[in-house]
């Protein structure tokens, strides 16, 4: 089934050695990467579009191409309303996450960690984004080539050693500059696989009026669910809200999105980024959901007999795209290329990332005296060391066996959670402390592993819909249900900490992420609360000040705005710089706080007038 013309070879090599040729030309061009600064972050000089494609190339993996179409295929279009989490999942990160990054001119994230708590508190966040990126590169890197053997006994780990050989050259090669441009480049052959697949899929499934009617038969298309029951696999709240603290977590927090905010040339760039992130995203999560229908009407009328039996769902979509582009040239070559860049995009940010914050938040700090030719050769070294560690971890994810897509949302969850609890505790609680902030990680860490051993433990995913697929059959139009796929049978509502443990994992981001702010402010107040002058300017946003003087825009007069005690506050100009304990601040970091502080109006409260 599925076998590949010399041309669909021939396509997927052009891709694999147009990526290493990016990597070769930054790695020849420019300052051919001899410094940090350009290898690292990319001369902090990117225009906002190559920035946006290269933050949906981070996390748009072959997991979200396979899994999600067999997501939708499987349970229906639920999933699609993690769309509706994308607004805040972004506005978020534009307005309150980037502008504190990139006024501190970080090059990692976890630099924001060591300015507001202490040395510990970063080497703690940077250790737990290491696991999250080694764990979820693997199952990047395993997704393609398993789904690919297991149709078209298309050499597994070949294929996986050819990826990770390619992706660690061009970014041990060209640096951050190469591993965008390479995003960029494969973001669109990404779109153009998928597109491709669903305008022949509609086409060799009778058009798309036979298309409609068979999702609409097949009750695939399905409605707003607003139970509010947290055990509830996918529901509006799960994916809408629960799916908002996901996006914070990668697109406010995670290195590899941070590092590319940064490597833009103004702030103002850097949010536009941003934005752009918003629409490509959407296009991107609609191809795939479009995918998952498509095939459920190619094959929801059949019997499922002549398919491959054993076939994982994963898998599944591989056998529709090779069931659909045979006898296609070029096609399923097109389709490979789109499933590996997508992959290799993925995996060249997380190493990329990887290789940034072991330097600059494990190595750096312990050798200052390093020359650059020397950071930057231990940086290319670690790159490839990675590359190395991922294919190790690739074989983990062979063990595991749950679907691909819930197991990165999970990883995202269980790890990329408490960092973001990490992150808000340091940037909306100015009370909070180290002692606190190491606290509240650990116990959210704890916490999440718990229940998430817990659930896999006793077996209680959270519960889901038995897919039903009502299709016409025989002559005399009757109808018949057969169940689209053995979904596990729907266990009776668990009670207590069974309960816990079938929390969906859906809201994993959302309940770790919580768990480390309360913990932490907890810990904070009982080892002494941080004093509000102690706080490193522009490391706090003051998310009450700015929303009190947002919602009392109507009442505001010029450069006041009142507090809910209805004290009168005196917004602070920057004219009015004082010098901060006495030390005279230098005129860069005057004019760099200047602009925090007019950003984040630092209010004194002052005895109403
Ligand atoms: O594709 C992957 O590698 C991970 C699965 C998707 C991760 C999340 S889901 C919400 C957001 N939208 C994306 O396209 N990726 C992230
Ligand atoms: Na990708």
């Amino acid at each position: 089934m599925g076998h590949f013309e010399v041309v669909d070879y021939v396509i997927f090599a052009v891709l694999l050695a147009a990526s290493v040729g990016i990597g070769l030309y930054y790695a020849l061009s420019g300052g051919r990467q001899r410094t940090t600064q350009e290898f690292l972050m990319a001369d902090r000089n990117m225009g906002c579009i190559p920035v946006s494609l290269s933050l949906i190339a981070s996390f748009q993996s072959a997991v979200a191409i396979i899994g999600v179409p067999a997501e939708i295929y499987t349970y229906g279009t639920q999933y699609w309303f993690i769309g509706c989490a994308y607004i805040l999942g972004l506005l978020i990160p534009a307005h309150v996450f980037i502008p504190v990054f990139y006024r501190l001119r970080l090059s990692s994230a976890y630099q924001y960690l060591e300015l507001r708590f202490s040395k510990a508190v970063r080497i703690c966040g940077t250790l737990t984004f290491i696991c999250q990126m080694v764990i979820y590169m693997g199952v990047c890197v395993y997704t393609p080539a398993f789904a690919l053997n297991a149709v078209t006994g298309f050499e597994l780990w070949g294929a996986v050693l050819a990826t990770g050989l390619v992706c660690t050259l061009y970014t041990t090669m060209g640096g951050l500059k190469a591993v965008i441009w390479t995003d960029v480049f494969q973001t669109v052959v990404m779109f153009a696989g998928q597109l491709a697949v669903i305008v022949v899929g509609v086409q060799k499934t009778g058009g798309v009026s036979e298309v409609w009617r068979k999702i609409w038969e097949g009750d695939r298309i399905s409605g707003l669910d607003l139970n509010p029951d947290p055990t509830e696999r996918h529901t509006f709240w799960t994916l809408g809200v629960g799916g908002i603290f996901l996006m914070l977590s990668l697109y406010g927090v995670n290195q590899a999105q941070v590092q590319r905010y940064l490597s833009s040339r103004t702030e103002k760039e850097a949010v536009r980024s941003c934005y752009l992130v918003f629409p490509s995203l959407q296009l991107a999560l609609a191809l795939s959901c479009v995918m998952g229908l498509v095939m459920f009407a190619r094959y929801c009328d059949e019997d499922h007999s002549e398919k491959p039996s054993g076939l994982s769902m994963d898998a599944m979509v591989i056998y529709f795209v090779m069931d659909m582009l045979q006898g296609l040239p070029g096609l399923p070559g097109l389709f490979v290329a789109c499933l590996f860049s997508a992959a290799l995009s993925t995996i060249s940010s997380a190493f990329n990332s990887l290789a940034t914050v072991t330097m600059e938040d494990l190595i750096k700090p312990h050798f200052p005296a390093m020359t650059e030719a020397r950071a930057t050769l231990l940086s290319k070294a670690l790159a490839m060391s990675y590359g190395l560690l991922c294919l190790a971890m690739a074989y983990v994810t062979h063990l595991m066996g749950d679907s691909v897509l819930q197991m990165a949302l999970k990883i995202f969850g269980i790890l990329g959670g408490p960092i973001l609890g990490l992150f808000s505790l340091g940037i909306f609680f100015p009370w909070a402390n180290s002692t606190g902030a190491v606290a509240g990680l650990g116990s959210g860490l704890a916490v999440a592993f718990w229940v998430a051993v817990g659930s896999i433990l006793s077996h209680t995913s959270a519960r889901s819909p038995t897919p039903e697929c009502r299709v016409l059959l025989g002559p005399d139009n009757t109808t018949t249900t057969i169940h689209a796929t053995l979904s596990n049978v729907t266990l009776s509502r668990p009670s207590g900490l069974k309960r816990f443990y079938s929390l969906s994992y859906m809201w994993y981001s959302a309940f770790n992420c919580f768990t480390v702010i309360l913990i932490g402010l907890i810990i904070s107040f009982l080892t002494g609360p941080t004093k509000k002058e102690d706080v490193h300017p522009g490391t706090v946003y003051p998310l009450l000040g700015k929303l009190v003087c947002f919602l009392s825009k109507p009442f505001k007069k010029k450069f006041y705005c009142v507090t809910p005690l209805g004290k009168t506050v005196k917004q602070w100009q920057p004219s009015q710089q004082k010098e901060s304990n006495g030390s005279v601040l230098q005129q860069e970091e005057r004019q760099s706080q200047a602009e925090t502080e007019s950003f984040f109006p630092a209010v004194e409260y002052e005895t109403a007038v």
